[in-house]
């Protein structure tokens, strides 16, 4: 095993929100011994107290990484969303900070579509308002607003992971589907797409909504949009809570222009499971409410600890940012015998220039070099082999302007690498 320049044991280790079993397991195995879990999110103001001595923060949906907190964390060398979304994270406040941030993109997209196929049948068939009479004592057995789901058109918007897995069920199943993207996707099975958002809210008799939270996003679907849907129709919402205004869902079901709603996310949730949440669509007839679970399986959640800590620990043993969401991916080689050096810097003519003068400057030999750009951020991973005074190279690296992160990961072997 590589000897880190900060030992393992000095690494700290602050996972939030009941990260699985499974992330503590990989960190241990990997060595990292100094790990600290807690059940629920931190506030702002919690995390403000706490950030300046953790080196690695594991989060998930609840707790949200601003600008004011990343800039408090002077230690803080990576985050890890163990979950999909990373909205929740200010991610150009960590990239001008150097910090990479690291997700599972595809982990839990099962259980979300797996949720998505089982609600489109409860809510055509009207179950949880039968299922909550028959629990009252009551029976209504009766055939009025159910319906089979073989043959109804199912509207998909965004067609990407989650998207996708919906559509390959729905049809296995017998429905017609057809879905809307930004982007030009290619179409599974029978699946057709539709020109605009207007055009498969015409057609459907259940539109489910799988876009990222983005500011094109944001009220997606608002009293127009519900307007526009097919009459006795019904809204599925599993990605994320600002993409539909819900007061004008609220009036939309209570007109009964759409007869039926499951809805996951929320613009307000809960910060923990012991406040009360509040909606306007608390007790409403056939919507189904769920507490942001989409992703909430045993299977998903486990995977997910696994595939984020194996993330972690690749940057911080190797510098690999390979699956980062804000950083340019670089993937290098463990060169035992080398030091290795990373840099993050403003992308601008002569930076790299500047790099490589540190070490010729001091007649260092590189023996590897990787560079990534994108348009505003470098990222450079160096080994140098030789006699090399590792604590003033790193500053010598620091000082160069337009420099945002330097350190030295690795030291080392006599004889190099
Ligand atoms: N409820 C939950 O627990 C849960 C679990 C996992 C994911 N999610 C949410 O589901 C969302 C989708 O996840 P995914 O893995 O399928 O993401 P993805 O990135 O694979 O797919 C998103 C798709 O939306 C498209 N898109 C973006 N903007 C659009 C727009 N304005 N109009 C139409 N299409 C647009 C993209 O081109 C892409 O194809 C994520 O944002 C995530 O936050 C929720
Ligand atoms: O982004 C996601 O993967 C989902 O919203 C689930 O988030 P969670 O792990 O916080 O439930």
């Amino acid at each position: 095993m590589t000897k880190l320049s900060l030992s393992k044991d000095k690494i700290n280790i602050l996972l939030l929100e009941g990260v699985h079993d499974n992330a503590i397991s990989e960190l241990e195995h990997g060595g990292y011994v100094s790990v600290e879990r807690l059940p629920r999110a931190l506030d702002e103001a919690e995390l403000l107290e706490r950030i300046g001595s953790v080196h690695i923060l594991g989060i998930r949906s609840r707790t949200h990484l601003t600008a004011k907190v990343l800039e408090a964390a002077s230690k803080l060398i990576c985050v890890g969303c163990f979950c999909i979304g990373t909205n929740q994270v200010d991610l150009k406040a960590a990239r001008r900070l150097g910090i990479p941030v690291f997700n599972a993109p595809y982990s839990n997209t099962r259980s979300v579509a797996e949720l998505v196929i089982g609600e489109i049948i409860m809510l055509m068939r009207g179950i949880f308002p039968k299922s909550n009479l028959v629990h009252a004592g009551g029976w209504m057995k009766s055939a009025k607003d159910s319906y089979e789901i073989r043959g109804k058109t199912l509207g998909i918007v965004g067609y990407g992971h989650i998207g996708t897995q919906v559509s390959i069920m729905a049809e296995s199943m017998g429905m017609k589907v057809r879905y809307f993207d930004v982007v030009n996707k290619l179409a599974l099975g029978n699946a057709q797409p539709c020109h605009s958002l207007e055009e498969l809210l015409a057609v459907s008799d259940v539109v489910t909504l799988h876009v990222p939270d983005t500011p094109q996003t944001r009220n997606m679907i608002g009293p127009a949009q519900l307007r526009a849907m097919k009459k006795g129709s019904h809204l599925i919402n599993a990605a994320r809570g600002q993409v539909v205004d819900i007061e004008a869902l609220a009036g939309a079901l209570k007109e009964r222009h759409l007869i039926g709603a499951a809805i996951d996310v929320f613009p307000k949730e809960p910060g923990s499971d012991a406040e009360v949440f509040e909606s306007a669509l608390r007790g409403l007839d056939n919507v189904i409410l769920t507490p942001h679970i989409g992703g909430s399986t045993m299977e998903a959640q486990a995977n997910i600890g696994t595939e984020v800590a194996q993330k972690l620990i690749e940057y911080s043993d190797n510098g690999s940012t390979m699956g980062a969401v804000n950083f340019p991916q670089v993937a290098l080689p463990v060169h035992a015998g080398c030091t290795r050096f990373l840099h993050v810097h403003e992308n601008r003519p002569g930076v790299l220039r500047k790099i490589n003068e540190v070490f010729s400057g001091r007649n260092l030999n590189i023996a590897a070099q990787y560079l990534q750009t994108d348009p505003e951020l470098g990222y450079v991973v160096v080994d140098v082999d030789g006699d090399v005074d590792e604590n003033e190279v790193a500053s010598e690296l620091r000082a160069i302007e337009g420099t945002l992160k330097a350190r030295f990961l690795y030291p080392g072997k006599p004889g190099g690498c």
